[in-house]
């Protein structure tokens, strides 16, 4: 078996506002297909971070490697070729309050091909479908959205041209416990359905332990530790144990094992033919 191809690689990161160093010399791997779990504290530069992957962050040094190619020195040509691989769905969800969900979900497809209006409404349709929303949410105005809705419609715009990657900027925050979960199953499917690689910035325990196949810490200006749960939480640093061993990392590692248990004995359960 052969390992992953690397689709993220960032090597000696920098990245400085005026006199504030916020990375320094920080590395990270991602690998096709994981979702990876990007932790910190507040203001710990996970936002720089992705921005500088995404190319809206120009560093002041190190270099960033997106699907084989070094973004910093591509040609502009090859740099937008690779950003169409790439889906962002930012904190706020950032959609265009004057354009319904389905021209917002059209945006990219303008951006980057020209398509026949009645094609880019079909696919519109597809995608608004895959992030969960019912058919007629695309008619709607982001204003006439619940919280949970708008997040699915800038994940809809996000998924628009089938990236290879999806980078998600807090997708969780403001929904409710019920609404986080759904959103986190739908995560799942679509990197099962997409085969999608996931950058995800989260604060949501419930998120990391539910959905994250490794976790990366950043503190200290770099990215501490980047790897499985389990090896996380035993990570020797005041800031993780905080966080993974407070009363709130504890409850969320416990209901994850409390639904695998479920999971698992569903799964072993004799089949009786009814459901
Ligand atoms: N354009 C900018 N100009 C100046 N300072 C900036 C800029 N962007 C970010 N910063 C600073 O960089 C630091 C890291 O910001 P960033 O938004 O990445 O933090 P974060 O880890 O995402 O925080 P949070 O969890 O609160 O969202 C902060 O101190 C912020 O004020």
């Amino acid at each position: 078996m052969t390992a992953a191809e690397t689709v993220i690689e960032v090597r000696g990161l920098r990245n400085q506002f005026g006199a504030q160093v916020v990375h320094d010399d920080l590395d990270l791997d991602i690998r096709r297909g994981e979702i990876v779990g990007v932790v910190g504290g507040s203001g710990s530069g996970k936002s720089v971070l992705l921005r500088s992957i995404i190319g809206l962050n120009r560093p002041a040094a190190g270099s960033v490697k997106l699907l084989g190619t070094e973004m910093t020195s591509a040609s502009e040509a090859r740099r937008n070729e690779v950003e169409r691989r790439c889906g962002v769905l930012f904190q706020n969800g950032a959609l265009f309050s004057s354009l319904t969900v389905a021209e917002n979900t059209m945006v990219p497809m303008r951006e980057h091909y020209r398509l026949p209006q009645a094609m880019m409404e079909r696919f519109a349709a597809l995608k608004i479908a895959l992030a969960g929303l019912p058919e007629n949410a695309g008619a709607k105005y982001p204003s006439e959205l619940s919280g949970g809705m708008v997040k699915r419609a800038a994940l809809a715009r996000s998924i628009a041209l089938d990236p290879d990657i999806l980078f998600l900027d807090e997708p969780t925050a403001g929904l409710d416990p019920i609404g986080a979960a759904a959103f986190d199953q739908l995560i799942l499917t679509l990197r099962e359905s997409l085969g999608l690689t996931v950058f995800l910035i989260t604060h949501d325990l419930d998120t990391l332990y539910t959905i994250c196949d490794r976790v990366a810490v950043l503190s200290q200006k770099r990215v501490l530790v980047a790897d499985t749960l389990d090896k996380v939480e035993r990570y020797d640093d005041p800031w993780v144990q905080d966080y993974f061993q407070g009363p709130r990392g504890r409850s969320a590692e416990l209901a994850a094992h409390k639904a695998q248990a479920g999971r698992s004995s569903a799964a072993s359960a004799p089949n009786t033919g009814t459901r």
